[in-house]
């Protein structure tokens, strides 16, 4: 008899190269030794370089992929990448909200090339029905200050940030990611009653394609084990600092991240 292992969701998009979306987040939860799948919800043409194309799946078509696999077997916990379009959203919070299971929303919106990777009118559809139906929510700067409206500059306006989106937008917790800030790179979880930051040297590199699909995949992927939210936040620092430090130079341009560079405890 083998033991089940714990199972993880993505839905996402995919990047052909591998460094960022569906691939990232599969190679993710594979090296924490968690059981991977996927329903995708955009296919891009993109590498190192850069978003050359995007095919944005039929709405009816995630659906497909979604039915497939809730049908068939239940994620421990799932969380979702670059939804492009308020229709893909709309069909995900049937989901999110029929099956319970931790969700860890990652607001796509620009690619760390600069490409934009959701469609303007879908934004309000993400801050007022799908983020109150996470678990946790892991904008960088620029996300939290589009979907709060706070200017950020400095840990005070983190602050100011965290507060709208607990009181006024209804997520259950945040994690806003300073990797965008000037200084070390410091991440902040806020729940309800505490706050609890990690901070961690800043590696002096731009290979950070898909850092942070990299880091709420490790985060689902601890939540799908049964750790807690701050358990899981410690693991995804540690693992995405280790996986910048050691970057494998793939592509002419911003390279991926190393998915076999942290060795922590399972
Ligand atoms: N140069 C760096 N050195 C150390 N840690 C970093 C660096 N850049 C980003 N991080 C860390 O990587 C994680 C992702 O943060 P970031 O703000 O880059 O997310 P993101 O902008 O959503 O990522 P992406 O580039 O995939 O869109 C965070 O834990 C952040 O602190
Ligand atoms: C498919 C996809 N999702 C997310 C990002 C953000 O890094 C990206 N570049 N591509």
């Amino acid at each position: 008899m083998t033991e089940s292992l714990p199972i993880a969701l993505t839905v996402a998009g995919t990047d052909p190269t591998g460094g960022a979306g569906v691939l990232a987040d599969i190679k993710s939860f594979h090296s924490r030794e968690v059981y991977g799948m996927s329903a995708v919800t955009s296919l891009t043409a993109q590498n190192t370089m850069g978003v050359q194309d995007v095919f944005n799946v039929p709405a009816d078509f995630l659906k497909a992929q979604l039915e497939s696999i809730f049908s068939d077997e239940m994620p421990h916990a799932m969380k979702s990448g670059m939804i492009a379009t308020e229709e893909m959203m709309r069909v995900l919070k049937k989901y999110v909200t029929k099956y319970e299971m931790p969700l860890v929303i990652d607001p796509v919106m620009i690619s760390t090339s600069g490409h934009n990777l959701i469609s303007e009118d879908a934004i309000d559809y993400l801050r007022d029905e799908l983020l109150p139906a996470a678990l946790t929510v892991t904008p960088n700067i620029m996300e939290a200050e589009k979907l709060t409206g706070v200017d950020i500059e400095n840990e005070e306006d983190v602050r100011k940030a965290a507060k709208v989106f607990i009181e006024e937008i209804g997520v259950k917790s945040v994690i806003i990611k300073g990797g965008h800030l000037k200084g070390a790179a410091v991440d902040y979880l806020f729940e309800k009653d505490s706050e609890t930051s990690l901070s961690s040297d800043r590696v002096d590199t731009h290979h950070t394609h898909g850092t942070g699909c990299t880091f709420s995949a490790v985060i689902t992927a601890e939540l799908a084990k049964g750790k807690t939210l701050k358990e899981a936040f410690h693991t995804g620092k540690n693992y995405i600092t280790k996986a910048i430090q050691e970057t494998p130079e793939i592509g002419r341009g911003d390279g991926p991240v190393n998915h076999f560079a942290y060795k922590g405890e399972l």
